[in-house]
């Protein structure tokens, strides 16, 4: 399928999606929402493929909601098109995405790095919700999410000041799961993704869905799915696959059931 705004590579069992607005440093218009959702919906379908990378440039993950597209609109036109809500597809994708940012992730650029299942982090990067500068807020999930990443004060600093965080900072707070040299920061990703589609699909998309419920529940709800989640997976001939290739020192051969 052609794309506008995006480039869609497979390599082995991996997606690779790579924002491609180069001139407006890849800032998010509705037909970039579009093109990724649908790359991600087809990646899903897709039974080859065990996890998704979603990168930009080198200078920009994304600078943001593209402001040129929404700055002549009403309150009744953001209103009746729920403007954003295209991206809560994202929310059902259940193969593991993987933001590999580099460069800035502003505004809805961070906000679309947030909704991947963790970020790696080129060197270079620059996160921040500059929305206030702008004369508005984050708009795409950054004051729920963002919060939830590095804590209330930082996320009140971050919002109301629009000041932004590097890699180095985005680190320490739990922004980002690790930074890597800019100039590796794609193998580096595929390489992560690489190792999750080795696994058993189910067993991953378990462990997602899992790590995910502890965001919308209580502390022992969330134990108690966790429970019965694991002991669902001695359903799975993967988990006898997994259990008896270490007893027998050997590498595992998942088959996905
Ligand atoms: C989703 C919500 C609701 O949360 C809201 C948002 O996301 S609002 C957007 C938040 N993002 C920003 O406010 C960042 C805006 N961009 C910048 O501040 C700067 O571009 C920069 C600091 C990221 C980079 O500066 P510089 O290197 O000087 O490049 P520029 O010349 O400014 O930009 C190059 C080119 O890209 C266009 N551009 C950049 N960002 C956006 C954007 N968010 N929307 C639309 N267009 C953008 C910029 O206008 C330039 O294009 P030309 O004007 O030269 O055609």
């Amino acid at each position: 399928m052609a794309y506008e705004t995006i480039l869609v590579e497979t390599r082995g069992k991996v997606g690779l999606i790579t924002l491609n607005r180069p001139k407006a440093l890849n800032a998010l218009n509705s037909q970039m929402q579009e093109d990724v959702v649908a790359a991600l919906q087809a990646y899903e379908a897709d039974e080859t493929i065990g996890a998704i990378v979603i990168t930009g440039s080198e200078k920009a993950f994304a600078a943001g909601a593209d402001i040129k597209e929404m700055h002549q609109k009403s309150y009744i036109d953001m209103y009746m098109a729920d403007f954003f809500s295209g991206w809560d597809a994202m929310l059902r994708i259940r193969k593991p995405i993987i933001a590999a940012v580099s460069g800035y992730a502003l505004g809805g650029g961070c906000e679309l790095a947030m909704m991947c299942d963790f970020i790696i982090a080129g060197d270079n990067a620059k996160f921040g919700q500059p929305e206030i500068t702008l004369g508005v807020m984050p708009g795409m999930g950054g004051s729920q999410r963002l919060t939830r990443f590095v804590g209330k004060s930082k996320a009140m600093d971050m919002c109301l000041t629009g000041r932004m965080m590097d890699a180095e900072e985005a680190e320490r707070s739990g922004l980002v799961s690790r930074v890597v040299p800019a100039a590796t920061l794609v193998d580096e990703a595929l390489k992560a993704a690489e190792k999750i589609a080795s696994f058993s699909l189910p067993a991953v998309l378990m462990n997602k869905e899992a790590v995910n419920r502890s965001y919308e529940t209580t502390l022992t709800e969330g134990l108690r799915f966790e429970r019965r989640v694991f002991h669902s997976m001695f359903a799975l001939e993967d988990q006898k696959e997994g259990m008896e290739a270490f007893s027998d020192k050997r590498a595992p051969n998942f088959r996905n059931q």
